[in-house]
């Protein structure tokens, strides 16, 4: 009922509260196109639209109240329930309408610019070797056992992810990993949830689009390490934003990394075409993980995933088995071989330092003696000033290929002569094709059957946009074909 919503959010937030009478009201919906009967349309003040707009819409699609800052005349004869802010409560009123899943479940939020996916997807194989049913919410989609829902966002909005956490906890879910991006934890989308460990992969610039200053960023990530957010952080403290979060963060935190202060200590590393090794210490001894994962910012995501999970109270044992097993994510170090070809890694890097993890991850399958080819863009309408950061980084690869990466409207040249910038006075050799599939493909051919393709920025995707509808274009795929036919052309000429 409304009234039970509005003692919600007395407890939540401070402020006038104001409520015009009573229905009862069995979801959350911020979306009027997606309401159902008997929802609650919460009226969201957004960048592009003030969801107050779409209230007329909302009842008339069967929305029983209306949660909003302003009072709306006339109210489509639907109680409302009016408060300061509608975003400020979304948290808890869309636990309150999911039956609190959260207080039912174990959760681990994972924040970082980088890695959340991967350390994850890490946490989630060791809960899942360790016997504990879990979920995982997160850029990849919401997934329990064999069942898997799509999320649009890497931190769904809090009645989406609230409800997901039901669905989960109904699949018999015990624990949850949810990935925390910064932009969900600014605009309060995980409000409302407590998790028992908070993790934190790294940081560099990126979302200012969104945060406006790297201070406002920084302070988007770390309000997830406060007590009533987090019982307990891990945090890798390799880099310096690791170690100012280990002494700002107000909650307990296991520090993981290869300096000596580290309470779970990288001790040596290996990583190549066959996988990552990594030799652990921690207060129970020495600990030998071995991962199918590559590239050497996988012995930090496996190092932090380690810690987690003991946190969580999983046996070594489990936890090794289960960093073991799992298959590496789809478009993050994804590795296109064929006898005869050159390789191609396909990666969802497109930060600055991503990139330069990429590219020292590709001449460490070069082997030093090889070439490394770089096919490279940006998103358009995103971080632009990480552009020419990112041009400057491509150095680092004997040949670049810039390319279109979904323009979203800009101009896609412009893009690239963005990213153009930051190679001049480097020693690349630097070509332009703006057909992405073309690029793949001429970079592939281009290389001899020793070099590396480094293929970065959209990893997993397989929609891509500029000014029309999305297209379909698998980078993966792409580079399947192009080195298929590079073997099958290499094998013509031998015969
Ligand atoms: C900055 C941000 O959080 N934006 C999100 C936000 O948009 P907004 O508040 O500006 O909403 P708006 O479009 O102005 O609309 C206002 C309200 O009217 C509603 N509406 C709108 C139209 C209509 O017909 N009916 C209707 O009810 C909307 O649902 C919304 O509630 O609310 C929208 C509705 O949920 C989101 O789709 C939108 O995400 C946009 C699409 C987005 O791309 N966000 C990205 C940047 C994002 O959040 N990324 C992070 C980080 C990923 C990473 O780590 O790389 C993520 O967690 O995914
Ligand atoms: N710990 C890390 N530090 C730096 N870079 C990383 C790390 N882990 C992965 N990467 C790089 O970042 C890319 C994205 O990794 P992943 O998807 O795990 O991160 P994410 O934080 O979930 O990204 P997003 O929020 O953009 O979805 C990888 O393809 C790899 O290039």
């Amino acid at each position: 009922m409304l009234h039970t919503v509005e003692s919600r959010v007395r407890e939540a937030v401070a402020g006038p509260v104001h409520r015009t009478g009573d229905a009862p009201v069995t979801t959350l919906e911020i979306d009027s196109r997606a309401v159902l009967p008997g929802a609650l349309f919460a009226c969201v003040r957004g960048g592009d639209a003030d969801g107050h707009r779409f209230a007329a819409a909302a009842v008339r699609a069967g929305a029983a109240a209306l949660l909003v800052d302003r009072p709306l005349q006339p109210g489509w004869g639907v109680p409302q329930l009016q408060v300061p802010s509608v975003r400020a409560v979304l948290g808890p009123v869309g636990a309150l309408l999911a039956g609190d899943p959260g207080e039912r479940m174990r959760l681990v939020g994972v924040t970082g610019t980088n890695g959340k996916t991967t350390t994850s997807a890490l946490v989630h194989a060791a809960l899942e070797a360790a016997g504990r049913r879990a979920g995982v919410v997160g850029t990849l989609g919401a997934r329990v056992g064999d069942q898997e829902q799509g999320t649009g966002l890497t931190t769904p909005e809090a009645p989406q992810l609230q409800r997901l956490l039901a669905w989960m906890a109904g699949q018999g879910a015990t624990d949850a990993v949810v990935e925390a991006s910064s932009i969900g934890l600014d605009v309060g989308r995980l409000d409302a949830l407590r998790f028992d460990v908070a993790v934190f992969t790294g940081f560099e610039e990126d979302h200012l689009d969104h945060h406006g200053t790297l201070e406002q960023y920084w302070a988007s990530k770390a309000a997830l390490f406060a007590p009533g957010r987090a019982g307990h952080a891990v945090v890798s403290v390799d880099e310096p934003w690791g170690r100012r979060l280990a002494d700002q963060a107000r909650v307990p935190v296991t520090r993981v990394g290869r300096s000596g202060g580290a309470d779970v200590r990288v001790l040596s590393w290996d990583t190549g075409r066959r996988g990552t090794e990594v030799l652990l210490a921690d207060g129970d001894g020495e600990h030998r993980l071995r991962s199918a994962l590559l590239g050497e910012v996988n012995v930090g995501n496996l190092a932090v995933a380690w810690a987690t999970a003991r946190r969580l109270g999983l046996p070594a044992a489990d936890v090794t088995a289960g960093l073991a097993g799992l298959t590496p994510p789809p478009g993050r170090n994804t590795l296109v071989t064929e006898p005869g070809a050159p390789r191609v890694l396909v990666d969802y890097a497109h930060t600055p330092r991503a990139l330069r993890a990429a590219l020292r991850t590709a001449h460490g399958l070069a082997g030093g003696q090889q070439c490394v080819h770089l096919v490279l863009g940006a998103r358009g309408r995103r971080d632009r000033a990480k552009r020419q950061l990112l041009g400057v980084e491509a150095r680092l690869a004997n040949r670049v290929w810039l390319t279109n990466e979904g323009s979203h409207g800009e101009n896609p040249r412009q893009i690239v002569e963005e990213l153009r910038v930051g190679l001049i006075g480097g020693p690349s050799e630097v070509s332009v094709e703006l057909d992405r599939r073309a690029a793949i493909t001429a970079a592939v051919r281009a290389a001899d059957p020793g070099d590396v393709v480094l293929v970065v920025g959209r990893g997993h995707e397989t929609q891509m946009q500029d000014s029309g509808p999305p297209v379909h274009l698998d980078d993966a795929e792409v580079a399947r074909e192009a080195v298929a036919d590079y073997a099958r052309a290499a094998r013509g000429r031998a015969a």
